[in-house]
């Protein structure tokens, strides 16, 4: 049931046909990547090497494997958390309880996997799984964000996201009608967001990495500093799980097929592109050059982390002494914006470390093609388009408050530049 006329939000990513056309060119896009990083070329902008058939594409083992997959990892989010989390204050002033074991996810997937390896699991053979297991993804992801739009029609309007409920079909089905559809207490969008995507995503990762190593005796130095660099990525977000019930998909974007393709599909296999590239573009990386890559991301990462702490932390408890001597700006919702620290260093410091991040992982790749650089351009498109949406949001919610701290910090990314 749609919200009443005047409470609609504005329609975001070109409305209908926006989202009809990303349906379409987000799935397209992931396997042309798939194809031309073991084409020999490579190139970005070529087509691909060939166009694959349907008996390429579909695998019922591939299905059986992706749906296994996410059932492990389901069982493994309902066992027992160190730690249980409030969600932010929602509509109806109530706060969802999250469990907090992504962390102990990853660490017994990786028990699990090397016990697997142990006993004979032929990890290696994945990445020739890579195009059957993508497709098998998309299709999970399509059916399931039916099951969610058909499950948001039994939901309250109080359970509804602002932005996914326009009343046209299409557009909702790719935003998401339901802010945080559950059953019982397993939250679908706190799940996918973290755990199938994210551990699946390093899973590819290390079977590209074992099987250089079977093909050349030894990973490469830029395949382990790739593996390294995105293994602490995500370990970063497992571990800071919490910190994820702060940031715009949970506050505020329903679950639809965008963000159910994105974890689900487009996370495990665009963002592998670097090591698929790798184990098909073997590159020389000497160590002086390895050493100012991980410099850069090291620094990345620090902007990234600090930033995220920061705000989550001030967003938990503002009193609490590592924020609490921080500038703020009031609101007249009553939460505090934050105008000094990371966050009066630009509008969104969280953004730019990521970007800084995404660099590193791309330069192993060497400079002479740009597929690897992909995510980075891919990410950059991303979080301009993300930090307008946050900005229209923010603006929404704190008006004068919103356009004071605008201008006590006038950059949105990047400090002198944008
Ligand atoms: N690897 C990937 O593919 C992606 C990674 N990311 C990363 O996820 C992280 C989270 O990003 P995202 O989800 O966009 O949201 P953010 O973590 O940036 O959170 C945005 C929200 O933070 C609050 N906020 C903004 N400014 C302030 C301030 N000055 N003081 C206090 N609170 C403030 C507002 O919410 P409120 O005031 O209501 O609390 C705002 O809506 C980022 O590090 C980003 O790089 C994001 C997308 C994709
Ligand atoms: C083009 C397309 C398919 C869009 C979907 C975007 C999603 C892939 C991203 C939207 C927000 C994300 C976040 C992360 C991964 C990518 C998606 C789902 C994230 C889990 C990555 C790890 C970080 O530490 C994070 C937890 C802060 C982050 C949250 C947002």
């Amino acid at each position: 049931m749609a919200p009443p006329q005047g409470s609609r939000a504005p329609l975001e990513f070109g409305g209908p046909l926006g989202a009809a056309a990303l349906m379409l060119l987000l799935p397209v896009t992931m396997f042309h990547l798939l194809l031309v990083a073991r084409s020999g070329p490579a190139r970005l902008l070529g087509p691909p090497p060939y166009l694959p058939g349907l008996e390429e594409l579909w695998s019922p083992w591939a299905l059986l494997l992706c749906l296994t997959w996410l059932g492990l990892q389901a069982a493994l989010y309902l066992l027992p958390a160190r730690k249980v989390a409030e969600g932010q204050e929602l509509k109806d002033k109530s706060r969802l309880r999250y469990p907090i074991n992504g962390f102990q996810a990853l660490v017994l997937t990786a028990l699990l996997v090397g016990l697997g390896v142990s006993a004979g699991l032929p990890l290696s053979a994945l990445p020739e799984m890579l195009l059957p297991l993508a497709f098998a993804a998309t299709l999970t992801a399509f059916i399931f964000s039916l099951l969610l739009y058909l499950k948001a029609l039994l939901a309250p309007a109080s359970a509804l996201a602002p932005g996914g409920n326009s009343g046209n079909l299409i557009y909702d089905f790719f935003l998401g009608r339901e802010l945080n559809p559950r059953i019982c207490s397993f939250d679908f969008k706190y799940f996918c967001e973290l755990r199938p995507g994210l551990i699946g995503w390093v899973l590819i990762n290390l079977a590209l990495l074992i099987q250089e190593a079977e093909l050349r005796g030894s990973p490469s130095l830029a395949m382990w500093l790739v593996n390294g660099f995105q293994l602490l990525y995500v370990g970063d977000a497992l571990w800071y799980e919490e910190a994820v019930l702060t940031t715009m998909d949970i506050i505020h974007d329903g679950f639809g097929f965008m963000l159910a393709f994105g974890d689900l599909a487009w996370v495990p296999f665009t963002y592998s592109l670097q090591a698929q590239f790798l184990l098909y573009h073997p590159q020389p990386l000497g160590w002086p050059l390895a050493s100012f890559i991980c410099l850069i991301n090291a620094v990345g990462y620090y902007i990234f982390r600090g930033a995220n702490s920061q705000k989550n932390t001030f967003r938990k408890n503002p009193s609490d002494p590592r924020v609490a001597d921080l500038e703020t700006i009031s609101t007249a919702t009553g939460r505090r914006l934050l105008v000094s620290g990371w966050w009066g260093m630009v509008r969104h410091p969280n953004y730019l470390g990521d970007l800084i991040m995404a660099l590193a992982w791309s330069l192993p790749c060497g400079v002479f093609h740009l597929l690897p650089y992909f995510y980075f351009l891919y990410f950059t498109a991303l979080l301009v388009h993300r930090e307008d949406r946050d900005e229209r949001q923010c603006r929404q919610k704190y008006g004068l408050a919103w356009h004071e701290y605008c201008r006590r910090v006038p950059y949105r990314i990047v400090p002198y530049i944008y």
